[in-house]
């Protein structure tokens, strides 16, 4: 296996898959800038663009290459090469973009675990947690929060347990780049071949976190503005970099802020889903019906109103995307493989090579 390829996440399965196209090498895309690509291959790095064959049949973004997709190329010269295909995606994620509202925008693909990041100071909310997990939950990522600036929080129990409520089970890592304290808890999610990448609102400390990952100063950070309270990163970066002790970290600005474009409430709101499943009539609205086990639970104190609440929004702003079931269906298949087609095409292709 290449070395080079090693250190951004490459896995044997990719390799295998990448046997399959005869004369072209694989690469990993880096950066994307509109139309224009970087991607790292065994070479090193190239400027790409697509093939005008891909450009005419691709039907939709989703089938345009991301950051952190695989793909297979003809490399022109030292520095330039046209991308011909795009490997299985693992996962794909998007978010709600008012120029394609149609299709969402798509973020970042093949990524393994996302950090959701939040600080433990005035940032810490449980119900934008709920936000994140829903749209991470839908992507194909392991979500993973990190609570992150812990020397400024007085009442770490009485957040743990607030936050226990609403994560249902996603591991939960506690950090402070002021005390040097909890990253090593970090280290099991970046390994050789699993790709990581962060969200969180600006001056969390999300590059304060990858300098650690990384172990030198890689993304400048600025210190806190007293009248905000928020930090900036100043110069441009790189979007994804190889993690020392294994893994590749990728820290995309268009994942700070997440507007949900898709996202999978039956996970992340379960206690809900189950209790809405106990209403008597299974349209219930849980407004003033008789046997509304939702209006029972927020009596009993089982379930906290303003948590429902929160599944309303997140559910409103899902539908308010126009996507009936039929259609997130769709949707998610061409997310993974680009179309319906294509999808036919990868199990064929991977039933063949299981019978080798
Ligand atoms: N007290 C304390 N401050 C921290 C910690 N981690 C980061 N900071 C500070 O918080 C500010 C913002 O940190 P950044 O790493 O730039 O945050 P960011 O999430 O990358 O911010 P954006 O680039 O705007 O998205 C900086 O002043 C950091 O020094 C921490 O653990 N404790
Ligand atoms: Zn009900």
């Amino acid at each position: 296996m290449n070395n080079t390829l090693k250190k951004y996440g490459l896995t044997e399965k990719i390799e295998l898959e990448s046997k399959q196209y005869n004369d072209l090498s694989l690469a990993r895309v880096i950066e994307q800038q509109r139309n224009m690509y970087k991607v790292i291959s065994a070479e090193g790095e190239l400027n790409a663009k697509v093939s005008g064959k891909f450009e005419y049949q691709s039907d939709s973004q989703d089938g345009f290459p991301a950051v952190g997709d695989w793909v297979m190329v003809s490399i022109i010269d030292d520095t330039q090469a046209i991308i011909h295909n795009i490997l299985k995606r693992k996962s794909l994620m998007k978010r709600s973009s008012s120029g394609s509202q149609k299709s969402g925008q798509v973020i970042v693909a093949n990524v393994d675990y996302i950090l959701i990041c939040m600080s433990l100071n005035e940032n810490f909310n449980v119900r934008r947690i709920e936000r994140y997990l829903t749209v991470v939950w839908d992507s194909g990522a392991t979500p993973v929060i990190v609570l992150t600036k812990s020397d400024l929080c007085q009442d770490l129990e009485e957040k743990m347990l607030e936050l226990e409520e609403v994560s249902l089970g996603t591991d939960i890592v506690v950090c402070s780049a002021e005390n040097n304290e909890g990253f090593e808890n970090l280290d099991k999610y970046t390994v050789a071949g699993k790709t990581v990448a962060l969200v969180g609102s600006s001056g969390v400390g999300k590059s304060t976190l990858i300098n650690h990952l990384i172990g030198k100063a890689v993304l400048t950070t600025k210190t806190i503005r007293a009248d905000d309270g928020k930090g900036r990163h100043t110069t441009t970066h790189r979007q994804m970099l190889p993690v020392p002790n294994g893994g590749v970290v990728i820290d995309t600005p268009g994942m700070r802020e997440l507007k949900i474009f898709t996202g999978n409430l039956s996970k992340t709101f379960d206690d809900i889903e189950e209790l809405a499943g106990q209403c008597k009539f299974r349209n219930c609205t849980h407004t003033n019906e008789p046997g509304c086990a939702i209006k029972a639970a927020i009596e009993v104190g089982d379930l906290d109103p303003d948590r429902f609440k929160s599944y309303q929004k997140l559910q409103h702003e899902m539908s308010y995307n126009g996507l009936n079931s039929k259609q997130l269906e769709n949707e998610k298949i061409n997310r993974l493989f680009g179309s319906k087609k294509e999808m036919k095409a990868h199990i064929k292709k991977y039933r063949k090579m299981g019978k080798r």
